[in-house]
Protein backbone atom coordinates (compact mmCIF):
# COMPACT_ATOMS: atom_id res chain seq x y z
CA UNK A 1 0.00 0.00 0.00
CA UNK A 2 1.33 3.53 -0.82
CA UNK A 3 -1.52 5.39 1.21
CA UNK A 4 -2.43 3.63 4.63
CA UNK A 5 -5.35 6.06 6.63
CA UNK A 6 -6.16 3.94 9.85
CA UNK A 7 -8.35 4.66 11.78
CA UNK A 8 -8.09 8.47 11.91
CA UNK A 9 -10.56 10.49 14.29
CA UNK A 10 -10.38 14.05 13.42
CA UNK A 11 -12.35 16.76 15.88
CA UNK A 12 -12.84 20.43 15.32
CA UNK A 13 -13.05 23.12 17.62
CA UNK A 14 -17.75 23.99 17.97
CA UNK A 15 -17.98 26.81 20.51
CA UNK A 16 -17.45 24.81 24.16
CA UNK A 17 -17.63 21.56 22.46
CA UNK A 18 -15.65 19.51 19.39
CA UNK A 19 -17.31 18.19 16.07
CA UNK A 20 -15.97 15.05 15.13
CA UNK A 21 -15.26 15.57 11.41
CA UNK A 22 -14.00 11.95 11.05
CA UNK A 23 -14.77 9.02 13.24
CA UNK A 24 -12.67 6.29 12.43
CA UNK A 25 -12.01 6.43 9.62
CA UNK A 26 -10.09 3.53 7.21
CA UNK A 27 -9.02 3.61 4.03
CA UNK A 28 -6.03 1.94 1.83
CA UNK A 29 -4.63 3.10 -1.50
CA UNK A 30 -2.41 0.46 -3.42
CA UNK A 31 0.43 1.70 -5.99
CA UNK A 32 -1.16 2.57 -9.08
CA UNK A 33 -5.05 2.76 -8.70
CA UNK A 34 -7.74 5.41 -8.18
CA UNK A 35 -10.09 5.40 -4.92
CA UNK A 36 -12.58 7.75 -5.09
CA UNK A 37 -14.22 9.10 -1.78
CA UNK A 38 -18.17 10.36 -2.33
CA UNK A 39 -20.42 11.65 0.39
CA UNK A 40 -22.41 14.85 0.74
CA UNK A 41 -20.98 18.45 1.57
CA UNK A 42 -19.67 18.54 4.88
CA UNK A 43 -19.51 14.45 5.19
CA UNK A 44 -15.68 14.84 5.77
CA UNK A 45 -14.03 14.76 2.08
CA UNK A 46 -11.70 17.37 2.20
CA UNK A 47 -10.77 16.88 5.96
CA UNK A 48 -10.00 13.80 5.15
CA UNK A 49 -7.71 14.79 2.09
CA UNK A 50 -6.15 17.34 4.59
CA UNK A 51 -4.75 14.72 6.96
CA UNK A 52 -3.87 12.58 4.09
CA UNK A 53 -1.69 15.22 2.64
CA UNK A 54 -0.39 15.91 6.09
CA UNK A 55 -1.68 19.50 5.87
CA UNK A 56 -4.16 18.54 9.53
CA UNK A 57 -2.71 16.21 12.04
CA UNK A 58 -5.50 13.87 13.45
CA UNK A 59 -7.23 13.03 17.58
CA UNK A 60 -5.96 9.20 16.61
CA UNK A 61 -4.95 7.14 14.12
CA UNK A 62 -1.98 6.60 11.35
CA UNK A 63 -1.22 8.26 8.05
CA UNK A 64 1.50 5.77 6.37
CA UNK A 65 2.57 7.31 2.95
CA UNK A 66 5.09 5.47 0.97
CA UNK A 67 6.13 3.64 3.86
CA UNK A 68 6.82 6.57 5.82
CA UNK A 69 4.80 6.81 9.26
CA UNK A 70 4.02 10.25 9.38
CA UNK A 71 3.39 10.14 13.40
CA UNK A 72 6.97 9.71 13.95
CA UNK A 73 8.26 11.99 11.86
CA UNK A 74 9.52 15.91 12.63
CA UNK A 75 7.85 19.14 11.61
CA UNK A 76 10.81 19.26 8.79
CA UNK A 77 10.58 15.58 8.00
CA UNK A 78 6.69 16.12 7.37
CA UNK A 79 7.83 19.00 5.17
CA UNK A 80 10.10 16.98 2.77
CA UNK A 81 7.42 14.24 2.61
CA UNK A 82 4.70 16.42 1.49
CA UNK A 83 7.20 18.27 -1.64
CA UNK A 84 9.03 14.72 -2.13
CA UNK A 85 5.96 11.90 -1.70
CA UNK A 86 2.52 14.11 -2.35
CA UNK A 87 1.19 15.81 -4.88
CA UNK A 88 -2.02 17.80 -4.47
CA UNK A 89 -4.71 18.76 -7.42
CA UNK A 90 -7.17 20.95 -6.41
CA UNK A 91 -10.83 22.36 -7.71
CA UNK A 92 -8.70 25.46 -9.15
CA UNK A 93 -5.70 25.57 -11.00
CA UNK A 94 -3.88 28.39 -8.79
CA UNK A 95 -1.32 28.86 -11.48
CA UNK A 96 0.97 31.91 -11.08
CA UNK A 97 0.06 34.16 -14.06
CA UNK A 98 3.00 35.49 -14.92
CA UNK A 99 4.76 32.30 -15.43
CA UNK A 100 4.49 30.09 -18.68
CA UNK A 101 3.02 26.40 -18.25
CA UNK A 102 6.50 24.85 -18.36
CA UNK A 103 7.93 27.52 -15.75
CA UNK A 104 4.90 26.99 -13.59
CA UNK A 105 6.45 23.74 -13.45
CA UNK A 106 10.12 23.95 -13.03
CA UNK A 107 9.32 26.39 -9.71
CA UNK A 108 8.67 22.33 -8.03
CA UNK A 109 11.52 21.25 -9.16
CA UNK A 110 13.41 24.16 -8.33
CA UNK A 111 11.59 24.18 -4.61
CA UNK A 112 12.61 20.70 -4.50
CA UNK A 113 16.61 21.43 -5.59
CA UNK A 114 16.20 19.30 -8.83
CA UNK A 115 18.89 21.06 -11.51
CA UNK A 116 17.30 23.63 -14.16
CA UNK A 117 17.76 22.04 -17.55
CA UNK A 118 16.41 18.09 -16.07
CA UNK A 119 13.84 20.40 -14.69
CA UNK A 120 12.66 21.92 -18.18
CA UNK A 121 13.05 18.35 -19.95
CA UNK A 122 11.06 16.87 -17.31
CA UNK A 123 8.47 19.40 -17.31
CA UNK A 124 8.58 19.30 -20.97
CA UNK A 125 7.97 15.17 -20.35
CA UNK A 126 4.80 16.10 -19.02
CA UNK A 127 3.33 18.87 -20.33
CA UNK A 128 3.83 16.01 -23.26
CA UNK A 129 1.83 13.21 -21.37
CA UNK A 130 -1.18 15.70 -20.54
CA UNK A 131 -1.34 16.86 -24.29
CA UNK A 132 0.03 19.93 -23.89
CA UNK A 133 3.58 19.88 -25.58
CA UNK A 134 2.54 23.16 -27.51
CA UNK A 135 1.09 24.95 -24.91
CA UNK A 136 4.81 24.95 -22.75
CA UNK A 137 5.42 28.00 -23.31
CA UNK A 138 1.73 30.18 -22.72
CA UNK A 139 0.87 31.88 -19.45
CA UNK A 140 -2.49 30.95 -17.96
CA UNK A 141 -4.20 33.60 -19.35
CA UNK A 142 -3.60 32.07 -22.96
CA UNK A 143 -5.21 28.83 -22.22
CA UNK A 144 -8.49 26.95 -21.60
CA UNK A 145 -9.77 25.97 -18.38
CA UNK A 146 -9.27 22.34 -19.26
CA UNK A 147 -5.98 23.22 -20.43
CA UNK A 148 -4.92 24.95 -17.02
CA UNK A 149 -6.62 21.89 -15.41
CA UNK A 150 -3.91 20.06 -17.09
CA UNK A 151 -1.18 21.94 -16.46
CA UNK A 152 -2.15 21.23 -12.92
CA UNK A 153 -2.44 17.80 -12.86
CA UNK A 154 1.54 18.11 -14.26
CA UNK A 155 2.95 20.27 -11.73
CA UNK A 156 1.40 17.75 -9.01
CA UNK A 157 3.28 15.10 -10.95
CA UNK A 158 6.63 16.97 -11.16
CA UNK A 159 8.25 15.42 -8.34
CA UNK A 160 7.07 11.67 -9.29
CA UNK A 161 4.82 11.83 -5.84
CA UNK A 162 3.93 8.45 -4.86
CA UNK A 163 0.30 9.84 -3.76
CA UNK A 164 -1.88 11.93 -5.62
CA UNK A 165 -4.53 14.18 -3.42
CA UNK A 166 -7.33 15.40 -6.03
CA UNK A 167 -10.23 17.42 -4.94
CA UNK A 168 -13.27 17.88 -7.30
CA UNK A 169 -10.92 18.91 -9.68
CA UNK A 170 -13.67 19.13 -12.71
CA UNK A 171 -15.89 21.38 -10.72
CA UNK A 172 -15.03 24.05 -13.39
CA UNK A 173 -15.01 22.34 -16.27
CA UNK A 174 -17.88 21.59 -18.24
CA UNK A 175 -19.25 17.81 -18.91
CA UNK A 176 -17.00 16.69 -21.79
CA UNK A 177 -13.60 18.15 -20.11
CA UNK A 178 -14.18 17.38 -16.67
CA UNK A 179 -14.23 13.86 -18.17
CA UNK A 180 -11.42 14.22 -20.06
CA UNK A 181 -9.63 15.31 -16.89
CA UNK A 182 -10.71 12.19 -14.98
CA UNK A 183 -9.48 10.20 -17.97
CA UNK A 184 -6.12 11.44 -18.33
CA UNK A 185 -5.55 11.49 -14.03
CA UNK A 186 -7.05 7.60 -14.06
CA UNK A 187 -4.16 6.56 -17.24
CA UNK A 188 -1.23 8.77 -15.19
CA UNK A 189 -2.32 6.87 -11.96
CA UNK A 190 -1.51 3.22 -13.89
CA UNK A 191 1.23 4.65 -15.99
CA UNK A 192 2.89 6.83 -12.62
CA UNK A 193 2.09 4.46 -10.30
CA UNK A 194 0.71 6.70 -7.58
CA UNK A 195 -1.98 6.09 -5.11
CA UNK A 196 -4.72 8.38 -6.15
CA UNK A 197 -7.54 9.46 -4.07
CA UNK A 198 -10.03 11.56 -5.45
CA UNK A 199 -12.90 13.56 -3.74
CA UNK A 200 -16.02 14.29 -5.57
CA UNK A 201 -19.64 14.85 -5.25
CA UNK A 202 -20.50 13.44 -8.73
CA UNK A 203 -21.42 9.80 -9.13
CA UNK A 204 -21.09 10.03 -13.10
CA UNK A 205 -17.31 10.33 -12.52
CA UNK A 206 -16.52 7.11 -10.97
CA UNK A 207 -16.26 5.03 -14.39
CA UNK A 208 -12.58 4.63 -14.50
CA UNK A 209 -11.69 4.36 -10.96
CA UNK A 210 -10.67 1.17 -8.81
CA UNK A 211 -12.82 1.77 -5.88
CA UNK A 212 -15.13 3.79 -3.99
CA UNK A 213 -15.70 4.75 -0.28
CA UNK A 214 -18.64 6.12 0.76
CA UNK A 215 -18.78 8.52 3.72
CA UNK A 216 -21.74 10.30 6.16
CA UNK A 217 -21.35 12.54 8.73
CA UNK A 218 -17.73 11.43 9.41
CA UNK A 219 -17.81 8.15 8.90
CA UNK A 220 -17.34 5.16 5.99
CA UNK A 221 -20.95 3.99 5.10
CA UNK A 222 -19.67 1.45 2.29
CA UNK A 223 -17.06 0.71 0.02
CA UNK A 224 -16.92 -0.91 -3.33
CA UNK A 225 -14.15 -2.33 -5.24
CA UNK A 226 -14.59 -2.21 -9.04
CA UNK A 227 -12.64 -3.21 -11.61
CA UNK A 228 -8.55 -3.17 -10.75
CA UNK A 229 -6.40 -3.27 -13.21
CA UNK A 230 -3.31 -1.48 -10.82
N1 LIG B 1 -11.59 24.36 10.10
C1 LIG B 1 -12.75 23.87 10.54
N2 LIG B 1 -13.24 24.22 11.76
C2 LIG B 1 -14.40 23.74 12.21
N3 LIG B 1 -15.18 22.88 11.53
C3 LIG B 1 -14.76 22.51 10.30
C4 LIG B 1 -13.54 22.99 9.74
N4 LIG B 1 -13.39 22.43 8.51
C5 LIG B 1 -14.46 21.66 8.31
N5 LIG B 1 -15.27 21.68 9.38
C6 LIG B 1 -16.54 20.91 9.55
O1 LIG B 1 -16.19 19.54 9.43
C7 LIG B 1 -17.18 18.82 8.71
C8 LIG B 1 -16.51 18.16 7.47
O2 LIG B 1 -16.11 19.19 6.57
P1 LIG B 1 -15.36 18.87 5.19
O3 LIG B 1 -14.96 20.18 4.58
O4 LIG B 1 -14.29 17.88 5.44
O5 LIG B 1 -16.54 18.19 4.34
P2 LIG B 1 -16.63 17.88 2.78
O6 LIG B 1 -17.26 16.54 2.68
O7 LIG B 1 -15.32 18.07 2.13
O8 LIG B 1 -17.66 18.99 2.29
P3 LIG B 1 -17.80 19.69 0.83
O9 LIG B 1 -18.19 18.58 -0.12
O10 LIG B 1 -18.88 20.68 1.05
O11 LIG B 1 -16.48 20.31 0.51
C9 LIG B 1 -18.25 19.83 8.36
O12 LIG B 1 -19.27 19.74 9.33
C10 LIG B 1 -17.56 21.17 8.45
O13 LIG B 1 -18.45 22.18 8.81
Amino acid sequence: MTLDLSHITLTYPDGSSRLTALDDVTVSVPAGTVTALVGPSGSGKSSLLAVAATLIIPDSGRVVVAGNDTTRLSREELTDLRRTSIGTIFQQPNLLPSLTAVEQLQVVAHLAGTPAASARARGLELLDAVGLADRADHRPHQLSGGQRQRVNIARALMNEPAVLLVDEPTSALDHERGAAVLGLLTALTRERRTATVLVTHDRSQLGGVDAVVEIHDGAVTARSELATTG
